[in-house]
């Protein structure tokens, strides 16, 4: 018999958490920051990035960006250049301004926004990580965020790689002490690196290049990344490991994944426990990944013998932080990308995004109007699809089709190919997809993403029927999902307006794609709708709609369940 539902209690995740028999994909209702055609604050007019072709546009630089950036937004905009502002200054200045462009110190929040008085239309974040802008309000505000997910790649990993050096040595306490009048000798031997195993947590751009700097120092080294696909390890030379196989067996563990609800905290009590006694840390992610009062209780016990941090959870730390205190810790003020070379690149790299989208690349405002519930659609499927991954099986070949009575010519399916991506790439990394740099960053990530029609006979007048996105050669953690082809498959359709799941894997089911899903994998049985709904009902859940697609009676079958977010994620 399949696995049939037993008691359990949902627990708070913003990623798939397994429920005995239970998947509980979360699908955010917050469809990102390119939707500013598509989705508006009802009780507003729709507003779109479209600037009338005489008006020079304004632009906020909010913190220093590099020269050759702010000569390319000059060609275009006006551009202000005013660092060190107060969050009230920044909030009074906004109001006059079409972008903003910040790094990681600027504090992009709901008040900039609400500042804004609808005048905002880009955020750019000139860097990678995009945690500091409110992405909720951006996407309420009609306001698109770009980031430069590339330019500082190489000297992040840079960065690392010091940290791993200066701290298996002792340089900077070294340094200080030396500076000091005093000559330790004895006090300052370090650790060596060749032959010891470095796991690199987070295995994307600036992960693999760590990895690549680590093998030339002779260190062996491996990965975990439940996305990162295996033949772009193989070609380093790293095996990719489960987590707890990953920091159960490392000297030397550098983190590199994306702050998000999944990944924060990652490094706690819990997980130093299974760590090697003496175990070092390098963190050039984010602070909010290692629960830090955890580390400070782990480097007290010795498990954790170094650590060399560049971000914290606060920044910057409090002055007395018993953590940049420790005298095993090593300090940076969040440097991994300051060099000459990176900030030229952001500064580039940035600015041709926010001209980009200012230059209204997104106004196709008629087409985007009937598109609308199927952007939402596309964007909810690459979601499912990429959390019905297996951890460890790279995605990346992607197959689009979309079946519909219009002629090819008259179904622009570039929106739909773009918020696809969307969904499939950003649950899974630091990196913003909009329309702007969707296939730019699907071939960046070797994701291949291929398309096809169906022409249907009937009515054009619904621009499409259905959308179905099925990623292969990969592992599903739930069986189901994987259709007799062999590939991950999922289907939807919009119905009254509104998206819906009706294709698992093989098994047709109907369910709205709002707020979240539960997939359960059952023998058809009397009874069964019942036991499931009663074990929600134990744990509070609120069951929204509830539908059972089976290939015979009594035989495999699907159970989708729409349950409310917020009862769901409060248990
Ligand atoms: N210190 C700095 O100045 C600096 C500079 C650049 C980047 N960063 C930070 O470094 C991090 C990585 O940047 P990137 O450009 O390599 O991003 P990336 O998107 O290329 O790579 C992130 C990787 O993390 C993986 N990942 C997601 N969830 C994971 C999990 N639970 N466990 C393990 N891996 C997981 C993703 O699959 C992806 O491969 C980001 O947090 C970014 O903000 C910091
Ligand atoms: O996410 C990033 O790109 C880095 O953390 C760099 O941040 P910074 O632009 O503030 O140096």
């Amino acid at each position: 018999m399949a696995a049939a539902a037993s008691s359990t209690t949902l627990k708070p995740s913003a990623s798939a958490a397994t429920i005995s028999g239970f998947r509980r994909l979360p699908l955010s209702t917050t469809f990102g920051v390119t939707t500013l055609s598509f989705r508006h604050r009802r009780d507003q007019p729709r507003r779109f990035i479209v600037l009338s072709m005489d008006a020079k546009p304004t632009i906020l630089v909010a913190e220093k960006l590099g020269e050759a950036g702010v000569n390319l937004l000059k060609e275009f905009a006006n551009v202000d250049c005013s660092y060190n502002l107060s969050p009230e200054e920044l909030c009074t200045k906004i109001s006059l301004c079409d972008a903003l462009i910040v790094r990681s110190g600027t504090k992009v929040n709901r008040e900039v926004f609400e500042s804004s008085g609808g005048r905002l239309k880009v955020v750019g974040r000139a860097g990678v990580g995009i945690d500091n802008v409110d992405l909720a309000a951006a996407t309420e505000h009609g306001c698109l965020v770009v980031n430069a997910p590339t330019a500082n790649t190489v000297a992040a990993a840079e960065h690392g790689i010091a940290l791993l050096t200066a701290m298996a040595r002792n340089i900077a306490q070294a340094d200080a002490s030396v500076k000091s009048g005093k000559w330790e000798r004895s006090k300052y031997v370090g650790v060596s690196l060749v032959g010891k195993t470095l796991a690199v947590l987070g295995f994307g751009k600036v992960g693999s290049e760590v990895a690549r700097r680590a093998k030339g120092l002779g260190m062996h080294v491996i990965a975990h990344d439940p996305y990162a696909p295996a033949d772009r390890a193989r070609a380093i030379g790293v095996g990719l490991v489960s987590f707890d196989e990953a920091i159960a067996s490392a000297d030397f563990i550098s983190l590199h994944m994306p702050l998000t609800a999944s990944t924060s905290k990652m490094l706690n009590d819990e997980t130093f426990a299974k760590m090697k006694k003496g175990v070092r840390i390098i963190n050039v992610a984010r602070g909010g990944v290692i629960d830090e009062e955890a580390l400070v209780k782990a480097l007290d016990a010795g498990i954790v013998a170094q650590a060399a941090l560049d971000v914290f959870t606060v920044e910057p730390p409090a002055k007395d932080s018993k953590l940049v205190q420790h005298e095993n810790v090593t300090a940076t003020p969040h440097l991994g990308a300051s060099t000459m070379e990176a900030q030229e690149g952001v500064a580039i790299e940035v600015a041709e995004a926010v001209v980009g989208a200012l230059k209204g690349e997104l106004a196709a405002t008629a087409v985007l109007t009937e598109l609308k519930p199927y952007v939402s659609l596309a964007e909810k499927l690459g979601r499912l699809a990429v959390q019905l991954v297996a951890g460890g099986s790279g995605v990346k070949t992607v197959k689009v089709t979309y079946a519909s009575a219009r002629a090819p010519d008259d179904l622009d399916t570039r929106v739909l190919r773009a918020m696809i991506t969307k969904g499939l790439i950003e649950p899974i990394s630091s990196v913003f997809v909009n329309l702007v740099n969707a296939d730019f960053t699907a071939k960046q990530r070797g994701l291949r993403i291929t398309e096809e029609r169906i022409l249907l006979d009937g009515s054009p007048e619904s621009p499409l029927e259905l959308i179905q996105v099925q990623i292969a050669n990969v592992e599903s953690r739930f069986a189901s999902a994987i259709s007799d082809s062999g590939e991950i498959k999922v289907e939807g359709r919009v119905k009254d307006g509104i998206p819906h799941l009706t294709r698992v894997g093989s098994f047709e089911v109907d369910v709205s794609l709002e707020g979240s899903i539960i997939l359960c994998r059952q023998v058809d049985q009397p009874g069964m709708i019942g036991k499931v709904g009663s074990i929600l009902a134990e744990d509070n859940v609120n069951v929204s709609f509830m539908s059972v697609g089976r290939i015979a009676p009594r035989k495999q079958a699907v159970m989708a369940i729409g349950v409310d977010e917020d009862q769901a994620s409060s248990h």
